[in-house]
């Protein structure tokens, strides 16, 4: 399912947080958004999956407004997995899980058998199969992240947003989680972090600065050391990994 996102403008208490971006996600691509802290990448993501309403721009995912439909309706569609993903109140792992088949019931619809199935196979493929009975509220971050992705899994969505959806992980499931949602084929757009890994995964990148796209392509056409030193102001080398032949960077050090 296509995402095309155009002209997105958002301003919060005065200030101007994302100006004038526009995004397309192709047909089962994985799209990276990569930028520094306070860029803008969240901001930008939440006007998509509908927690800020822009000032301007338009958001479709295939034909559907996304702006102007119901939550409920683009939930049919997209999944979401946020940066923050705390709750007031306790819920077990698979309570959790369960909460994404909500788009596809109706108002107080039982769980079924295909649901209480969905939820097992989300589980197993994040390995929290004997997590279910576990109180969310006590899990560690990485846990809790992977169960917010069995969650979107169990929604069986057709695009997938996902802000630095490796935060709290260890390396093993920071490349567990990229593959797995490579693995979903579907269509997905990722704000990311670290470097080697959105080029490793990603088959296009944007990159803001500023609240601004300022290069967008293939991760080998925009990934240079001017442009990182340009963004994150650090001077870097660029290599091919001699093991795997991904894209490395050698970070140098700050002249504090
Ligand atoms: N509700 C708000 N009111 C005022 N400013 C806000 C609000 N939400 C975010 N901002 C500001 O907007 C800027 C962009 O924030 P955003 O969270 O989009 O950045 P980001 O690129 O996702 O950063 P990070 O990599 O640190 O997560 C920041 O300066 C932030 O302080």
């Amino acid at each position: 399912m296509n995402l095309n996102a155009e002209h997105i403008s958002v301003s919060l208490t005065g200030a101007d947080i994302v100006k004038d971006i526009s995004i397309r996600v192709e047909n089962k691509q994985f799209v990276g958004i990569i930028g520094p802290n306070g860029c803008g990448k969240s901001t930008l993501l939440k006007s998509i999956y509908k927690v800020i309403k822009p000032q301007k721009g338009t958001v479709f995912l295939g034909d559907k407004d996304v702006i102007k439909s119901s939550a409920r309706i683009v939930s049919k569609d997209m999944g979401v997995v946020g940066q923050f993903n705390d709750l007031s109140f306790d819920f077990t792992v698979q309570e959790m899980v369960m909460m994404g088949r909500t788009p596809h019931k109706q108002l107080m619809e039982a769980d079924n058998a295909q649901d209480y199935k969905i939820v097992a196979n989300a589980l197993a493929r994040v390995n929290l199969t004997e997590y279910a009975d576990r109180s969310y509220l006590t899990l560690s971050g990485g846990e809790k992240q992977r169960v917010i992705l069995a969650r979107a899994i169990a929604q069986e969505p057709k695009f997938l947003v996902l802000d630095e959806p490796t935060n709290h992980l260890d390396i093993k499931y920071q490349i567990q989680i990229l593959s797995i949602v490579k693995s979903l084929n579907i269509g997905v757009l990722a704000a990311l972090h670290d470097l080697p890994m959105a080029a490793a995964y990603c088959d296009i990148l944007y990159v803001i600065k500023d609240g601004s796209i300022i290069a967008s392509g293939s991760p080998k056409d925009v990934l240079s050391k001017e442009l990182i030193r340009q963004v994150y102001e650090i001077d870097c080398e660029l290599y091919t990994n001699p093991i795997t032949g991904d894209l490395a960077i050698a970070y140098l050090p700050l002249n504090l």
